[in-house]
């Protein structure tokens, strides 16, 4: 492949994506000035090369549609390696929470920066975030060229003032996202999770994101002991109560949906809710359980794929995700059939963009130009019977090339534009952070 020309990251441009495998063929795919895909064919359409302001040879590279990480913290990404190997609770109240008191909006614009470097590299182009100074993150994201779906993490822990100030906080990032007209970036409701937030505060979630028509991302039934407290608490199993305050939706993304029982799975598919899948967060904060993939499916519901945050992960690469979803399904339901290698490629695609409403997720004549080439002339990709076999279950992030979101090129022959500035930038910020708070002490 070759980069003639620096402004090829500028976007706004046509670009001749050509000598590519697109749809299981060798073809080209022409992306026009509105980052829209144009037209795909085979062969190398020498016709286009006149029309297109770039050529980019892909040199029998795949092309995939970019992937989508449907539950993240981004700026989390500065706590990695913070506190590793404790149990969920004692790591959140002892360790996280008392950490991300001393953010500032500068943490987390820098944090998001290299969120965002990190999920190009894996062919990321959109993501679901839940945290705080979210307006810093959509300034992150808009700089980057990604494409997210941003909202302030709601906790009230049945409060009436804090309720106010997280409602004050939503609004604020409802009028914010609106301000910023980039229809990459869209806000959500981030009521945290059943165990954090009050009924009023996850009916008023609920009931804003259907006023607003805006998305609803929440924390769904990760650990035994937060099922048996909401059982305890509110005579109701986390799924019922979530549909009691009508926080389920078909815009509705819920994380994790560890323990979830068989009813819940049904009330989930009836509402088509999108489930996000967590495997290296899960297997790491030892869970104990994988999310009951299988039946979220066979009830309707749309399964897809997230990271969570780096400090429980510790990275936010999907194609690692991937694999670690296609053999950690097989490996608790004990079923070596269970999310094939299709499938698992439908969670981080199709399933993924559908979630987040953000195009088909696939390459055809239309869709936004959300494309990623990965490279076949490597060894973990040799040989290549199937490319989606290979980019479930051989590839990993370092063969993807080249990124494209909306048309606009991010990552082209592995050069993300600002990249050794955004590691410095976000290295300082993390260790400032920390000593902020050790000086509080
Ligand atoms: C209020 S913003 C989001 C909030 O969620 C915390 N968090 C990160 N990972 C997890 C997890 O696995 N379960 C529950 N909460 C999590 C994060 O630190 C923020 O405080
Ligand atoms: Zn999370």
């Amino acid at each position: 492949m070759t980069n003639e020309d620096p402004d090829i990251f500028g976007g706004g441009s046509s670009v001749l994506l050509v000598n590519v495998i697109v749809n299981g063929k060798k073809g080209s795919i022409y992306i026009d000035e509105s980052g829209k895909i144009g037209e795909t064919c085979e062969g190398t359409n020498a016709g286009l090369k006149s029309e297109a302001e770039f050529i980019i040879d892909g040199n029998g590279a795949i092309a995939t549609p970019g992937f989508t990480n449907t539950h993240t913290h981004a700026a989390m990404s500065l706590l990695r390696g913070y506190a590793d190997d404790m149990h969920l609770q004692q790591w959140l109240s002892e360790k996280i929470w008392p950490l991300e008191a001393h953010l500032t909006g500068e943490d987390v614009y820098r944090g998001t920066e290299l969120a965002c470097i990190e999920m190009i590299r894996s062919g990321t182009i959109a993501f679901n975030d839940m945290y705080f100074f979210m307006d810093q993150a959509a300034k992150a994201v808009d700089e980057m060229g990604m494409k997210a779906v941003l909202c302030h993490g709601f906790i009230d822990f049945g409060d009436e003032a804090k309720r106010e100030s997280e409602i004050k906080a939503t609004e604020a990032l409802y009028s914010h996202v609106k301000g910023m007209n980039n229809p990459r970036i869209k806000m959500a409701t981030g009521p945290h999770a059943p165990y954090t937030v009050s009924r009023e505060g996850l009916t008023w979630c609920s009931e804003f994101s259907k006023e607003k028509d805006v998305h609803l991302h929440i924390h769904l039934s990760e650990t035994e002991t937060e099922v048996k407290e909401c059982i305890e608490q509110h005579g109701k199993k986390p799924a019922e109560l979530l549909e009691e305050c009508g926080c389920l939706t078909n815009k509705t993304i819920a994380a994790h949906c560890c323990w979830l029982d068989d009813a819940e799975c049904e009330l989930l598919g009836k509402y088509g809710v999108s489930p996000s899948h967590n495997p290296a967060s899960n297997m790491k904060l030892a869970g104990g359980r994988a999310m009951p993939y299988q039946k979220l499916l066979d009830a309707g519901a749309n399964p897809t794929l997230g990271t969570d945050g780096c400090s429980s992960n510790n990275n936010l690469d999907i194609l690692e995700e991937v694999k670690f979803a296609a053999l950690l399904q097989k490996f608790f339901w004990n079923s070596d059939t269970v999310l094939p290698a299709n499938e698992a490629y439908d969670m981080i695609t199709s399933a993924g963009a559908k979630a987040l409403g953000f195009g088909p997720g696939r390459i055809e004549k239309g869709a936004p130009a959300d494309i990623v080439l990965i490279r076949t002339d490597v060894a973990c990709n040799t040989p290549l019977y199937n490319p989606v076999s290979n980019i479930i279950y051989s590839c990993g992030s370092n063969a993807v090339d080249t990124v494209i979101c909306d048309g606009r090129v991010l990552m082209h022959e592995n050069t993300i534009p600002g990249e050794e500035e955004i590691l410095k930038k976000a290295s300082e910020t993390a260790f400032d952070l920390v000593r902020r708070k050790e000086d509080a002490g």
